[in-house]
């Protein structure tokens, strides 16, 4: 049996069970997909939520939200950063010679965190700020999904177990695919730095239906291999990938003009009927497609930053919880990055969108690294007699500030809207260290008879 890890973590089928609940609520009906997945496991769990943000379900709205985010980006680019030759290019995935448009995305925090994850495809991204509190729209998704899972947990009968993806930062990407334009993104695996495999990570899907792929990832042989089973979704169901499923899978979103080739594949027989219905519809409008009008279809995915980046607000608040710059280029803890199989010639001159970590380069090279600042509770923080011991934490305490002091200096220089939206709260990190600067020498003094 596996084991649970309710409410700290999703381990087990129940945990997923919860947490579907947590986001999409009691009501929904969900599917257990292990038999879906290509190798079996006890490790990984994949459910599926048909309807989960159909019409009518709050969820809903982020349908809306996707275009009106992108619209907002591309005008502040305009406006704001006085880009009018290419408003739009901070939301396009590009291919390595930049010309190719793979999607188009864009990445939002929960406020006030600002990490970025960067994936190859998005490095041209990284100056628009992520956290959501800056944009109207992203703001509008925040308060929904708050209130969402609040009002979903209001249904759970245990009080006493509060899940903690009602506190975490939550990153959402935001994905918009034109079937027409071929959209597609290669066999990945959501991996970063700041991601944690407890934390499962649900994707909607909305407009236009959409295949994901999956491969094993396991390595039984030196040839690479291809994706081994697929998933059919339809406007407004939603997926919940959980456990060690990003270690052990890739997914990948193949472009429409080659689902007729998947239907030819042994995959194919493994899909339900609504499945396989859904995908020849889709085929019969792509080979019929003569208009202008886009065949778009829009994927929320829903990740958590369990760490965060050297000079993130987030980091300030819980040091204990900070991404080394060490860790920065290799993935999380229990995540594993392998390169994706590569199946044709095509594909291998093709960016490879493998989630890995990469840290932002601008952060990585900045001096403010904060070290953070040590709980009062920790044990080597215990009143010492030592007086060079004291020296040394007072010491500490004004490298803290110092870092602080860099980090803003670090902001200004990234962007005005990223200074904007995190003085505030490095302000009062600066205060906080303050105070305990001046304890720390209170005590000093009072040690020393003064
Ligand atoms: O579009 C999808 O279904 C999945 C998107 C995805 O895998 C990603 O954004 O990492
Ligand atoms: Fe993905």
């Amino acid at each position: 049996m596996t084991k649970r890890s309710w409410p700290a973590g999703v381990t087990s089928w129940e945990d997923t069970v919860k947490f579907a609940q947590l986001l999409f609520g009691m009501d929904i009906p969900f599917e257990n997909y292990s038999e879906r997945l290509p190798h079996a496991t006890e490790k990984s769990f994949l459910l599926f939520a048909k309807g989960a943000c159909a019409e009518g379900r709050p969820l809903r709205k982020i349908q809306e939200f996707i275009p009106k985010q992108m619209e907002e980006i591309a005008e502040w680019e305009q406006n704001v950063r006085g880009n009018s030759s290419r408003p739009t290019k901070s939301q396009q995935m590009l291919g390595r010679d930049k010309s190719q448009v793979y999607y188009w995305s864009v990445q939002l925090t929960r406020a006030s965190c600002l990490c970025r994850s960067v994936f190859g495809a998005d490095a041209h991204q990284k100056h628009v700020p992520t956290s959501a509190e800056v944009w109207g729209t992203a703001s509008k998704f925040a308060k929904l999904w708050d209130a969402t899972l609040a009002r979903n947990y209001a249904h759970f009968q245990t009080p006493h177990m509060r899940p903690i993806w009602l506190d975490r930062t939550w990153q959402v990407l935001w994905n918009w695919n034109d079937h027409k334009q071929h959209h597609h993104i290669e066999p990945h695996a959501d991996l970063c730095a700041t991601y944690n495999h407890l934390d499962p990570i649900a994707s909607l899907s909305f407009g236009h239906g959409g295949v994901l792929t999956l491969t094993s990832n396991i390595k039984r042989s030196k040839t690479p291999v291809g994706p081994t089973k697929m998933l059919y979704q339809s406007d407004g169901d939603a997926l919940l990938m959980a456990g060690q499923f990003q270690s052990e899978f890739l997914h990948g979103v193949p472009a429409r003009r080659t689902w007729s080739e998947l239907r030819s594949s042994s995959m194919y027989a493994g899909m339900q009927t609504w499945e396989k219905t859904g995908m020849s519809r889709e085929i019969e409008m792509h080979q019929g497609a003569v208009t202008d009008d886009p065949h778009v279809r829009m994927n929320c995915t829903i990740r958590w930053h369990s760490s965060h980046f050297p000079g993130c607000p987030q980091a300030f608040a819980d040091p204990s919880v900070l991404a080394r710059p060490g860790e920065l280029s290799t993935p999380a803890a229990g995540s594993r990055q392998r390169t994706p199989p590569k199946e044709s010639s095509t594909q291998a001159t093709q960016p490879l969108l493998t989630g890995a970590a990469q840290a932002p380069a601008a952060r990585v090279q900045e001096p403010p690294v904060f070290s953070g600042i040590r709980r009062q509770d920790s044990a080597d923080e215990q009143p010492s007699s030592s007086k060079t011991q004291r020296l040394s934490s007072l010491e500490e305490s004004h490298e803290t500030i110092r870092h602080l002091l860099a980090c803003i200096d670090a902001c200004v220089r990234h962007s005005e809207l990223f200074a904007l939206g995190t003085v505030d709260c490095l302000r009062r990190q600066l205060l906080i260290a303050s105070e305990a600067v001046q304890r720390c020498g209170f005590d000093e003094s009072k040690a020393d008879g003064n």
